[in-house]
C-alpha cells in the first residue's frame, strides 16, 4: 500500500511544484526591467539631489517612481496569487501524502499493537514493526519535501538568472578598444606631443545616422595650445574622446608623432599615460587630497615628495593648509580647542569632493592631471562652470600646468582661450577656420553665421575679461580686508 501511494503521491507532487515553478518564472523578466527603472529614478535623484530640488521636480520623480513601481507591482500581484496556488496545491499534497503516510502506518502499527495489548504473552505477527514503518514513512516525506523545495528554489534560481542576464551581457561584451589587455607598441621616443587628424570622420556607434565628424583635418605640434570653439553639438567633445580613444574614426585617422603612427595601433595604456584630462566637473573621490591626487599614478611611477609639492603649488593648493578658525570639540571638554581648518593633502575631500569648492576640487583635478606628468593635457571646458573668482585662480593654475605641454582646451568664448596658438572653430562636425587670435579677428569672410558670434564674443571677451579681472581684484582686496582667509 506504500509503494502505492507513493507512486501515485510523488508526480503529484512534482506536478504541483512545477505548476508553482512555471507561474513563478512567468512575468520575472518584465518585472525585473520596470523594478530597474524604478532603482535608476532613485539613483539618478539622489546623485543629483541638489539639482532635483533647485528644478522642483520632487514631485514629478516621486510619481515616475511609482509608475513604475505599480507596473511590476500589478504583473507581481497576478504571479504572486498563482504562486500562492501552486504553493497551496505542493504543500496540499503533501499534508496528504503525510496524513496518506500516517494512515497506513496506523494500520500497521495497530496490527502489532492489538497483539501485545490483547494477548500481552507474545507479539502477534505484523506486516512491519514501528520503526521499520517510521523510517519508511520519514523517507517519502523528507524525500518529497526536499523535491518539493528544490522545484520551489529552482524558480529563485531562474529569477536570479534574468536578473544577471543583462550584467552577464555586459561582462561578455568585448570592447573594440581593449583597455585590459593592451596590445601595440609603445613607442618611448615617440613624441605624443605632434597630434594630427587626417579626414576624420566619425559617428558613435549607437547613433549611426548622425555623422557627428564630417571630415576634420589639424596637425597640432609639440607644445602648441589648441582651443576648441564652436557651437553646441559642433563636435568638440567628440575630438576630444578621439584623443583619449574612447572611440576609433570609422574613416580618416589619428596620427601620432613625427612619424605619424596611427594612433590605433599604440598601446592605449601607454598612449593614455601621455594624456592629462581635466572635465567641466572634476570627479573627486571619498578619500583624502593625497590619494586623489595618486588615483592617475601608476604603481611603478615613483612620485617624489618633493615633485608633489612642486605640482600643490603649481596648481595652487595652498588652500589646503589654511587654518579657518578654532572651535570648542565637546562640551565636556570645554577647555580643548582645535584647529578648524584643513589638513594640508589628508584633507578628506567628502562624498564626490562635496566638502571643497568648485574652484578648489578643480585645482585638485588639474593637480592630478598634472602629477603624472602627461605629454598631452586636455581640458573640456575646465573654468566654465565656476564664478570669475575661482576662474582666475583656476586659470592661473592651468596656464603653469599647461608650460611646456601639447594642450586641448574647448571653450564656448574666444575670450577664454584667446592666448592660444592656435584656435579650431569647430562646427558641424568640420573645422570651418583655425588660426590665432588675432588671425580670426583679422578675417573677414564668413562661412558660418555661428561663427560671426564667436568672432563678437571674442572682441566683447576681451574687452569684459579686463573689466571683470578688474572687478574680481578689488571684490578679493575689499573681502579681505573682512576676512583673512579669501585666496588671491
Ligand atoms: N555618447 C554619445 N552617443 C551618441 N551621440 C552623442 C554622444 N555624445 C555626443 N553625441 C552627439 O554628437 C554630437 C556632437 O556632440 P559633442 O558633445 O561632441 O558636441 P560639442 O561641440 O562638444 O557640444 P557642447 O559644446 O554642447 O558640449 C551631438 O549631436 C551629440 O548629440
Amino acid at each position: 500500500m506504500g509503494n502505492e501511494m507513493k507512486r501515485g503521491s510523488i508526480p503529484i507532487m512534482i506536478l504541483a511544484n512545477a505548476i508553482q515553478m512555471i507561474v513563478l518564472l512567468g512575468a520575472s523578466k518584465n518585472d525585473n526591467e520596470n523594478l530597474t527603472n524604478a532603482q535608476q529614478i532613485v539613483t539618478d535623484s539622489l546623485m543629483n539631489a541638489r539639482t532635483v530640488q533647485a528644478l522642483g521636480v520632487e514631485k514629478g520623480l516621486v510619481e515616475m517612481y511609482m509608475t513604475w513601481v505599480e507596473k511590476s507591482m500589478s504583473g507581481m500581484c497576478k504571479r504572486n496569487v498563482l504562486a500562492g496556488i501552486g504553493f497551496g496545491i505542493a504543500s496540499g499534497v503533501m499534508f496528504f501524502i503525510m496524513a496518506g503516510g500516517f494512515y497506513v502506518a496506523s494500520l500497521l502499527i495497530k496490527d502489532e499493537a492489538e497483539g501485545s495489548w490483547a494477548e500481552n504473552t507474545h507479539r502477534q505477527e505484523g506486516i512491519a514493526d514501528f520503526k521499520g514503518v517510521m523510517m519508511a514513512f520519514m523517507g517519502i516525506f523528507y524525500a518529497g519535501m526536499g523535491a518539493g523545495q528544490a522545484a520551489v528554489m529552482m524558480g529563485d534560481a531562474t529569477k536570479a538568472k534574468v536578473a544577471c542576464h543583462d550584467m552577464f551581457k555586459l561582462m561578455d561584451r568585448q570592447s573594440q578598444i581593449e583597455g585590459l589587455d593592451p596590445k601595440g607598441d609603445s613607442p618611448e621616443k615617440l613624441d605624443a606631443g605632434i597630434i594630427e587628424f587626417k579626414e576624420v570622420k566619425f559617428f558613435y556607434p549607437f547613433r549611426p545616422e548622425i555623422q557627428v565628424l564630417k571630415g576634420i583635418n589639424f596637425r597640432i605640434t609639440t607644445g602648441q595650445s589648441v582651443g576648441l570653439v564652436g557651437p553646441s553639438g559642433g563636435g568638440k567633445s567628440t575630438v576630444m574622446s578621439l584623443l583619449q580613444r574612447f572611440y576609433d574614426p570609422q574613416e580618416g585617422s589619428v596620427l601620432i608623432g613625427a612619424e605619424k603612427l596611427p594612433l590605433h595601433s599604440l598601446n592605449i595604456r601607454w598612449w593614455r599615460k601621455q594624456i592629462g584630462f581635466v572635465g567641466q566637473e572634476p570627479i573627486l573621490f571619498n578619500a583624502n587630497v593625497r590619494t586623489n591626487l595618486m588615483y592617475g599614478v601608476d604603481e611603478s611611477d615613483q612620485v617624489t615628495e618633493e615633485y608633489l609639492r612642486q605640482c600643490e603649488k603649481m596648481c595652487n593648493l595652498g588652500f589646503l593648509y589654511k587654518i579657518l578658525g578654532v572651535r570648542p570639540v565637546r562640551v565636556f571638554r570645554w577647555g580643548a580647542r582645535v584647529r578648524n581648518g584643513n589638513q594640508g593633502l589628508e584633507t578628506e575631500v567628502g562624498p564626490r569632493g562635496s566638502r571643497l569648492s568648485g574652484g578648489q576640487k578643480q585645482r585638485v583635478a588639474i593637480c592630478r592631471a598634472v602629477l603624472r606628468n602627461p605629454k598631452v593635457m586636455l581640458l573640456d571646458e575646465a573654468t566654465s562652470a565656476l564664478d570669475t573668482q575661482s576662474e582666475t585662480i583656476v586659470q592661473k593654475a592651468l596656464e603653469a600646468a599647461l608650460k611646456g605641454r601639447t594642450s586641448f582646451a574647448i571653450a564656448h568664448r574666444l575670450s577664454t582661450i584667446q592666448g592660444c596658438d592656435v584656435i579650431l572653430v569647430n562646427a558641424d562636425g568640420r573645422v570651418v577656420e583655425s588660426g590665432n587670435h588675432s588671425e580670426l579677428m583679422a578675417l573677414k569672410g564668413l562661412d558660418a553665421e555661428d561663427a560671426v558670434c564667436w568672432r563678437r564674443d571674442a572682441v566683447q571677451g576681451v574687452q569684459k575679461g579686463n573689466t571683470i579681472r578688474k572687478q574680481a581684484k578689488k571684490t578679493i582686496k575689499q573681502t579681505q580686508k573682512v576676512s583673512p582667509f579669501v585666496e588671491e
